[in-house]
């Protein structure tokens, strides 16, 4: 503000009136305090790196879901009252359906502009939830989640918890066979949870299902509460990268307790303006080509019928799965059902989110890493994380592939039971397998990373030597890349404090205690990291007489 001041001070003494922008914005800094805000924000060092985008995917396209959504309200009505459809649409002339479909329908063929808007609503939905997606195994596969970071770690998995069931909402509003179809199944969940099920279906419906309340229930949800919380969520996100400032890669003069980048005026800004105009153009160019959602194919929703047609959003495709892998077991005790068949998928499907949700603090109590990380890790280099990781997408895209059984074999011209079985053993075998590959891939790529810190990289330059040996010519590494491959740590794992102490008193070790140290070396034992090359190896290797 003392700028600001001086600034009018100075233009008014030399009798000039200081020009419109300036008065602008020294009016706005005397009431927003704008120029200490700008000074310390705008210059604001940013780290770059491709990955680093990924979250603006989810904010580009967040933000474009809410602009065409609010073009969607002027049109949508969120009422299941029973009408005649006169609209343009020829084969459904006549038919009976909910006010809802009805106006989707119009929107669709009748509203200017309404058919790609309502595309582009559901694609970014998509992209949204896929961005998201690869954001968070961005976060994860490098440890961008470790301290300080875990909270906002969990608001991220908040907002992608909120996605899904925003979209599901969503796409329930239209009151279409698909729509009918996947409320049907949530209904079924709902009910399936013991003693309270029933009520909260009752609840949620205003009665039996499907009632005459859900969409404008849903609707409600939909356009307000939970965008709501989303976007008190982002913002909070979007404060907390900003006030922990970003993580950055090794590198030559990077360390925990700098960033090295660009200011984010103006290059990021510039960067970030024109980065949400490639998103929206993509996003935009896909919707005008691609049909998402035909709801006139499938017809209006009616309880009676059931379209094998109905496809959920990829997202949900996993929840689907997990309930079409489940053999139908049911209990009966004292004239209630208990539907396992459905209960213990929505159990699973809980425990998978909720692992990965608290995964940071089991990751921290396990090794016992308490400290601040501001560098990322390759993944190569924490190769049980890495491996954990992988598993859980190799359970997550099995049991997606399970929601879509019917379409492999129809497809493929398969029998629809032994791509079930199929799908069955892959839950449980599948994400061990790929947890011991990863590992050994990880280990395999620390061992070429010292290999070419000790004899350069390959060139692919074969040479023949006087005495008729071939051999290939190896590059040295420069010195920055000497030290991107060498910056990381390589962590101890714990170890048991001794049964007996000083005294001799023998000390009774907890069992979570002896978990923790033996998970520990699992994370960090002997054979989980290749020792990495010393100065005085990689010196005697290159004060040699040049013998690779
Ligand atoms: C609406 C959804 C989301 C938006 C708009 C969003 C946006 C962003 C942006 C712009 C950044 C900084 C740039 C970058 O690192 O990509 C970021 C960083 C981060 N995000 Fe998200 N994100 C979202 C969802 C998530 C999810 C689902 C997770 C994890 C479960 C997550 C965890 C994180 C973490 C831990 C950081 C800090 C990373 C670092 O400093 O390296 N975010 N987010
Ligand atoms: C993360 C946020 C959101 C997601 C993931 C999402 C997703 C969806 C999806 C998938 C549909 C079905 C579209 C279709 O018919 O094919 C839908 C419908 C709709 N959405 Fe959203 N939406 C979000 C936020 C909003 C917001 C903020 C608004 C309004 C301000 C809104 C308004 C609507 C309306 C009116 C419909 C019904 C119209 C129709 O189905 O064509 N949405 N949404």
């Amino acid at each position: 503000m003392s700028t600001a001041d001086t600034t009018t001070t100075r233009a008014g003494a030399q009798g000039r009136k200081a020009p419109a922008g300036e008065r602008v914005a020294d009016w706005a800094d005397g009431r927003l305090g704008i120029y200490t805000l700008a000074k310390g924000g705008m210059r604001k060092i940013f780290p770059d790196h491709w990955s680093f985008m990924l979250g603006e995917v989810c904010l580009y396209s967040f933000l474009i879901i809410i602009l065409t959504g609010v073009y969607l309200t002027l049109f949508f009505h969120p009422s299941m009252n029973e009408v005649v459809y006169h609209g343009s649409y020829v084969p459904m002339q006549g038919v009976r359906m909910s006010e809802a479909f009805k106006s989707t329908l119009d929107i669709s063929f009748d509203v200017r502009g309404g058919l790609l808007i309502r595309q582009i609503h559901h694609w970014a939905a998509l992209v949204f939830i896929a961005g998201m997606m690869v954001h968070m195994m961005r976060v994860f596969f490098t440890g961008a989640f470790r301290k300080p970071r875990e909270i906002n770690w969990l608001f991220g998995f908040l907002l992608l918890v909120l996605g899904t069931f925003t979209g599901f909402t969503g796409y329930s509003l239209p009151d279409d066979l698909l729509s009918g179809t996947g409320v049907r199944i949530a209904d079924g969940l709902v009910m399936s949870i013991p003693l309270v099920g029933t009520y909260i279906s009752f609840y949620l419906f205003g009665g039996e299902f499907p009632g005459t309340d859900f969409v404008s229930r849903f609707y409600s949800i939909h356009i307000l509460l939970l965008p709501g919380i989303m976007l008190g969520l982002v913002v909070g996100h979007l404060i907390l990268v900003f006030y922990h400032k970003h993580t950055q890669f090794a590198g030559p003069g990077r360390t925990n307790k700098n960033v090295v980048g660009m200011p984010l005026m103006p290059v990021y800004m510039a960067k970030a303006g024109g980065f949400f105009f490639l998103v929206f153009g993509i996003i935009a160019a896909i919707s005008a080509i691609a049909t998402i959602n035909p709801v006139w194919e499938l017809g209006p929703y009616r309880p009676d019928q059931v379209s094998t047609n109905a496809q959920p959003d990829w997202y949900l495709g996993m929840s689907e799965g997990l309930f079409r892998i489940m053999p139908g077991w049911e209990i009966s005790f004292a004239g209630h059902t208990l539907v396992l068949g459905v209960f213990i998928p929505l159990l699973v499907f809980g425990a998978v989110l909720t692992i990965m949700a608290v995964y940071p603090f089991i990751e921290s109590w396990v090794t016992g890493d308490k400290r601040e990380h501001h560098i990322l890790d390759r993944p190569r280099n924490a190769p049980t994380r890495t491996a954990f990781g992988v598993a859980w997408l190799t359970l997550y895209g099995v049991a997606l592939m399970a929601g879509g059984n019917d379409l492999w074999a129809t497809h493929f011209h398969l029998s629809v039971n032994s791509v079930t079985w199929f799908v069955r053993i892959s839950f449980f075998v599948g994400p061990v397998l790929a947890f011991i590959a990863t590992r050994r891939i990880c280990m395999g790529l620390q061992r070429r990373d010292k290999d070419k810190v000790l004899h350069g990289r390959e060139s692919g330059i074969i040479k023949r030597l006087p005495h008729g040996e071939f051999v290939e010519v190896h590059e040295p590494l420069t010195q920055e890349q000497l030290h991107t491959l060498t910056a990381h740590e390589q962590p101890r794992p714990l170890a048991l404090e001794p049964e007996v102490d000083e005294n001799g008193v023998v000390r009774k070790v907890k069992g979570t205690q002896k978990l923790r140290v033996r998970l520990s070396k699992s994370y960090y034992g002997e054979d989980r990291y290749v020792p990495k090359a010393t100065a005085k190896e990689y010196q005697e290797i290159t004060s040699g007489h040049g013998h690779h």
